[in-house]
């Protein structure tokens, strides 16, 4: 879904619709603006982000992909709050990060955020519903009942509510997860490696579900991932390679991501050059 146009003329809203979509007015969900983060110093010196500057649009599902090491996972802890950037901004809707205490932060993850992990990191000793209402529980927000109905159903849960995780197998456990993620309405949702640990059928069950929080719900979601047919799910995929961004393919199909990234695990920097001068879908970030 994306944002409503409001009192655009005409040619306003003949421009925003030509726009790319993660830069049309309304503001993107998240933001990352020439982020860079270091880790170390001297000879031991790590430069895992390099200047990226990168736009998430609300109601759209991107996947973040690239080699190992070249920074997507240290991408999006720093864009959900959860790391923090040696210089650079991040913005959630339109809060600043980096002018967030502690306390505030906290509440901006709990209240504006939903994360689902490759680990699932579900609490042991609740039960799957009070797994999926736990943030809301934390926060002291009401639960609303409908649109748990409505969330539970949609993610087949409904039979396995009074089941601890250690009950439930990945693909469920993941299923509540993404429950969890959504049971607040959150602004954006992450996952890091969200289908890591499941098996292919499980895996399209979670990512028709995250597809289905973009197109039936609204959400934005934006995923890290090393699995080509799982970023074909999105709408978008970002590349990174030695902490730059250096692709952004819009309505990707799998085999083109699968071909892409084998161009950059062979030789990342020559591959860039290539590909974004020959690309006819590359989109600049
Ligand atoms: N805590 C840390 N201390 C030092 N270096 C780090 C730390 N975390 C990450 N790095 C380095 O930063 C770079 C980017 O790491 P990051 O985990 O973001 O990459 P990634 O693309 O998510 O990799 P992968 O696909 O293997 O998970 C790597 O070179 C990594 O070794």
């Amino acid at each position: 879904m994306t944002p409503t146009d409001g009192d655009q003329t005409p040619a306003e809203s003949a421009e925003s619709e030509s726009a790319h979509p993660d830069q049309r007015p309304g503001g993107p969900a998240a933001r990352a603006q020439h982020l860079s983060k270091i880790y170390g110093a001297g000879d031991t010196e790590v430069r895992a982000l390099d200047d990226v500057s990168v736009d998430f649009g609300q109601g759209r599902f991107t996947a973040i992909m690239g080699p190992s090491g070249s920074g997507k996972s240290t991408l999006m802890h720093c864009l959900a709050g959860l790391d923090t950037a040696t210089s650079g901004s991040v913005t959630i809707g339109d809060v600043e990060l980096t002018t967030l205490g502690d306390k505030q932060m906290t509440r901006l993850r709990r209240d504006r955020i939903g994360f689902v992990f490759q680990s699932f990191n579900l609490v042991p000793t609740l039960t799957a519903r009070e797994n999926i209402t736990l943030p809301l529980d934390i926060a002291g927000r009401e639960v609303d009942t409908q649109w748990f109905d409505m969330v539970v159903d949609r993610l087949g849960l409904r039979d396995r509510l009074d089941h601890r995780p250690n009950e439930l197998s990945g693909g469920q456990q993941q299923r509540v997860a993404c429950a969890r993620a959504l049971i607040g309405r959150p602004d954006i949702i992450f996952g890091d490696e969200p289908t890591g640990n499941l098996d292919s059928r499980s895996s399209g069950e979670v990512l028709s579900i995250l597809r289905a929080a973009v197109d039936e719900f609204g959400q934005t979601v934006v995923i890290v991932t090393h699995d080509p047919r799982a970023a074909g799910y999105a709408d978008r995929v970002v590349f990174l390679a030695d902490g730059h961004v250096v692709n952004d393919i819009t309505d990707p199909d799998a085999d083109e991501i699968f071909e892409y990234m084998k161009q950059l695990d062979r030789a990342p920097a020559e591959s860039t050059a290539t590909t974004a001068a020959t690309h006819g879908r590359h989109e600049g970030a």
